[in-house]
């Protein structure tokens, strides 16, 4: 995806993001980080279209999806994922079956009706929980398991449907430090083995300095930082932080 001078602002106040271009590949795994206020969950909300761009162009596969329509940029959207910091899973039912369901967008209307799909669909889901590690709690409601083990069945949900961009907002906000090690580390996992690109606001600097291949760092509403991810020098933190 190619990003050529995004800049957002809400209605008649000043702008939030300003003057933003970069080019991200497949596979890479970018960390978004800066203070609070700076803009991240603004600029992942416009990258995801979840917010409209009052300016700018955005090249995904070859054409400018800002200047999609509502149909066209739905199936755009089919191929992304979204991990919010409360993750979007159905605490009343198991996790084998929260995985299961992620893959409904994908199967055929007549597979679902004639329950041909159930089989394949039970093994897939339980291909996917392995991946991040969690095959032996497939039967356990999801209510019942901690916050990161629910934020990764969060993550299968979104490998199960073959999700080309995971947009992540904090993913990792309010874990302890264990379940966040975890939780980063199946998303490194997933970028790398499956190349699937993973976009992510990060509060925690050192958490993207370990696991992110990319580190973008934002202060009012401007990119500031756009290095491969590695430790930051004290000014480098200085500059976002
Ligand atoms: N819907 C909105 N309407 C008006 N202003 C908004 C809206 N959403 C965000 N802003 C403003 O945009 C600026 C950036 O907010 P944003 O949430 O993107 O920052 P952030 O870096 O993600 O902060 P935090 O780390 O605290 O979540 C803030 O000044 C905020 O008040």
């Amino acid at each position: 995806m190619i990003v050529r001078n995004l800049s957002k602002r809400f209605g008649s106040e000043a702008e939030v993001l300003s003057g933003i271009s970069f080019q991200v590949d497949q596979g890479e795994f970018v960390a978004i980080i800066g203070s609070s206020g700076s803009g991240k969950s603004t600029l992942l909300r416009c990258l995801s279209l979840q917010e409209t761009w009052t300016e700018g162009e955005y090249i995904y596969e070859g054409r400018d999806i800002t200047k999609l329509n509502p149909l066209e940029k739905f199936k755009v959207r089919k191929n992304w994922a979204f991990l919010e910091e409360k993750p979007n899973v159905n605490m009343r039912t198991t996790a084998q079956k929260n995985v299961w369901t992620g893959r409904w967008k994908q199967t055929p209307l007549w597979r679902l009706v004639t329950r041909r799909a159930a089989m394949d669909e039970h093994v897939m889901a339980a291909d996917y929980l392995e991946k991040v590690g969690l095959l032996d709690k497939g039967d356990e409601k999801v209510e019942k398991l901690s916050g990161g083990e629910q934020q990764r069945v969060a993550l299968a949900k979104a490998l199960v449907q073959e999700a080309q961009v995971i947009f992540a907002d904090e993913p990792v906000r309010g874990l302890d430090p264990a379940s966040s090690e975890r939780v980063m580390e199946d998303l490194r996992k997933t970028a790398k083995r499956d190349n699937v690109t993973i976009i992510c606001c990060l509060h925690k600097l050192e958490l993207a300095e370990r696991y992110a291949t990319r580190i973008m760092g934002l202060s009012g509403g401007k990119i500031v930082l756009d290095i491969p991810a590695r430790r930051l020098t004290l000014r480098e933190k200085d500059m976002i932080l």
